[in-house]
């Protein structure tokens, strides 16, 4: 029976069909195998969709940060309630590895969510630890609080971590606000196109007004290859505690995930070279008073950075551009991402010569001997760009004029001193004060870098009035008080020496009195 049964049915499906003639089992087979196929295809076009979906309610308005930049460490702590929260949050900020809890080092760049595995005990609140190295000896650290909200289905307990805030902390340095990258997306309008103030080798610069009204510069550090991890690092080291009247101020930093932002109090009047080089018209409103009062604020903020810190600061990329000004054209001197820290009587050698074509001391160009006396050279060539209103290096003047430096010394050579004044000057300055502020420019770009006065001695020229010695036994408080010296920086402070003189060794104010008297009888020829 069951014989005639399979017979019969070989039978039918041996028969040929319509179908080209075609056997019905072959139609059949192939039927079947297009409706896999075709099956398949559905289900590659629904993952592909769904995928597609995600990516695009993952996107952020933030700039995309390569992944390069990674958390060095997350620890996972554990806490029953906010008072025990608070404990360990306090207890991080003085010793950072008293952790109570501590977890594998995981592997670097894993979603923060993944690294944390269901707790055994269902505390409702918790926090992740972040740790961040900062340079070779600090570490920063900030707690990230967590809710763990539990959904029960299927009778099953799920447990999902959630990161419902972030606590911003004093960090492991033990200055600056840790600001949270939504506060700065708020503060910024989400980052948007009509916040950019400025745009720099290591990223953008956005204006941002806080929650309390203050308003901040934030930069968006660009992973350059490590680049923008190291100019964070350097940046943080060297101006995290530092406070000056004509340093722009760092109030504090974000790094969360991949991002790293700086952020920065604002400084509201542009920087100097839009108004010594952009459109201003035929007459500049930077006057001679303004323009010296510019040169004087800046030398004070770099004579602290030298003489005034422990190691000291060497900024590396003195230029009219990283001059910012306020409404009442006071200078702050920004931009510490090239900054190096040196410690005292030492230089740095470097293989990297960093800074801005034309303002870069020779000897650090061609042998990468770094210390302060390059900051000074490039000094000396803002101030002849402050004078001239020139640029330090412009192709587009005659061949014998490229050159800032070379064309200034021929004029003053040639007694044309008076020739070399910014026709955008609303008024020409006395001839005895243009000569002092021309002889101070001269000096610092000394190609003998050992020649180059000091940036404490700078600030004494310049503010000599009638007779550059009347006041040369100044006293420790004086030379404070001069350079706009606000205190409280993290960095050691010197010992100033009676004189006034900061770095106390023997090349101080006294003995080159003469050397400037000298040079300052020389120059009443010109
Ligand atoms: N704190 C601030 N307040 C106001 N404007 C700022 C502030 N910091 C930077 N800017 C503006 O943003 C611009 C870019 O700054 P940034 O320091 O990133 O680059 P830069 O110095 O011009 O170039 P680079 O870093 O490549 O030498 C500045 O020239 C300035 O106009």
């Amino acid at each position: 029976m069951s014989d005639s049964k399979s017979g019969y049915m070989s039978d039918q499906l041996s028969k040929p069909t319509s179908i080209f003639g075609f056997r019905l089992w072959v139609v059949v087979g192939v039927c079947v195998g297009a409706a896999f196929v075709l099956l398949l295809f559905f289900i590659t076009l629904w993952l592909a969709t769904k995928r597609s979906k995600n990516k695009s309610s993952n996107k952020s308005t933030i700039p995309i940060v390569s992944k390069e930049i990674q958390e060095v460490r997350v620890d996972h702590v554990r806490t029953n309630n906010h008072h025990h929260f608070d404990m360990v949050n306090k207890q991080s900020r003085t010793q950072i590895e008293a952790d109570p809890f501590p977890e594998p080092d995981p592997v670097p760049g894993i979603e923060r969510q993944a690294l944390l595995p269901p707790p055994e005990d269902e505390s409702p609140i918790g926090y992740h630890r972040i740790n961040i190295e900062i340079g070779k000896d600090h570490m920063i650290s900030y707690p990230e609080r967590f809710v763990r909200s539990s959904s029960h289905e299927n009778g099953e307990a799920r447990c999902v971590d959630q990161v419902a805030m972030v606590v911003p902390e004093v960090s492991h340095l033990g200055w600056g606000h840790w600001y949270t990258l939504r506060e700065l997306e708020a503060s910024t309008n989400g980052f948007a196109a009509e916040n950019v103030i400025g745009e720099g080798g290591y990223g953008i610069v956005y204006h941002g007004i806080l929650e309390d009204n203050s308003q901040v510069a934030v930069k968006n550090l660009l992973n350059n290859r490590g680049q923008a991890e190291r100019e964070f690092k350097v940046e943080v080291e060297a101006i995290g505690r530092v406070r000056h009247k004509n340093l722009v101020r760092l109030l504090g930093y974000c790094a969360e995930g991949a991002h790293r932002m700086l952020v920065y109090e604002y400084v509201n009047n542009g920087n100097l070279e839009q108004w010594l080089h952009g459109d201003v018209g035929p007459c500049s409103p930077l006057t001679w008073e303004i323009r010296m009062n510019i040169i004087l604020g800046t030398a004070k903020g770099l004579t602290y950075l030298h003489e005034g810190l422990e190691p000291k600061v060497v900024h590396r990329d003195v230029k009219s551009s990283n001059i910012l000004l306020d409404k009442q054209w006071n200078p702050k001197v920004s931009d510490f991402g090239l900054a190096k820290l040196i410690g005292s009587e030492s230089s740095y050698i470097t293989t990297r010569v960093m800074g801005t074509f034309g303002y870069v001391a020779p000897e650090y160009a061609s042998t990468g001997m770094l210390n302060e006396r390059s900051d000074i050279y490039s000094f000396g060539i803002l101030i002849m760009e402050i004078i001239t209103g020139r640029n330090p290096v412009d192709y587009n003047r005659p061949a014998e004029e490229v050159n800032l430096v070379e064309w200034l010394k021929k004029m003053v050579a040639n007694r044309n001193a008076e020739g070399v004044l910014d026709p955008k000057l609303p008024q020409k300055p006395t001839s005895r004060a243009m000569k002092r502020a021309l002889l101070v420019a001269l000096r610092c770009v000394d190609p003998n870098a050992q020649k180059r006065p000091k940036m404490g001695h700078v600030v004494h020229m310049l503010e000599a009035e009638e007779s550059p010695f009347k006041d040369d036994r100044r006293t420790a408080k004086d030379i404070r008080n001069a350079t706009g010296d606000t205190t409280d920086n993290g960095l050691k402070e010197k010992q100033l020496t009676e004189s006034g003189d900061y770095s106390g060794n023997g090349n101080g104010i006294h003995t080159d009195e003469t050397r400037w008297r000298n040079q300052e009888e020389k120059l009443s020829f010109v």
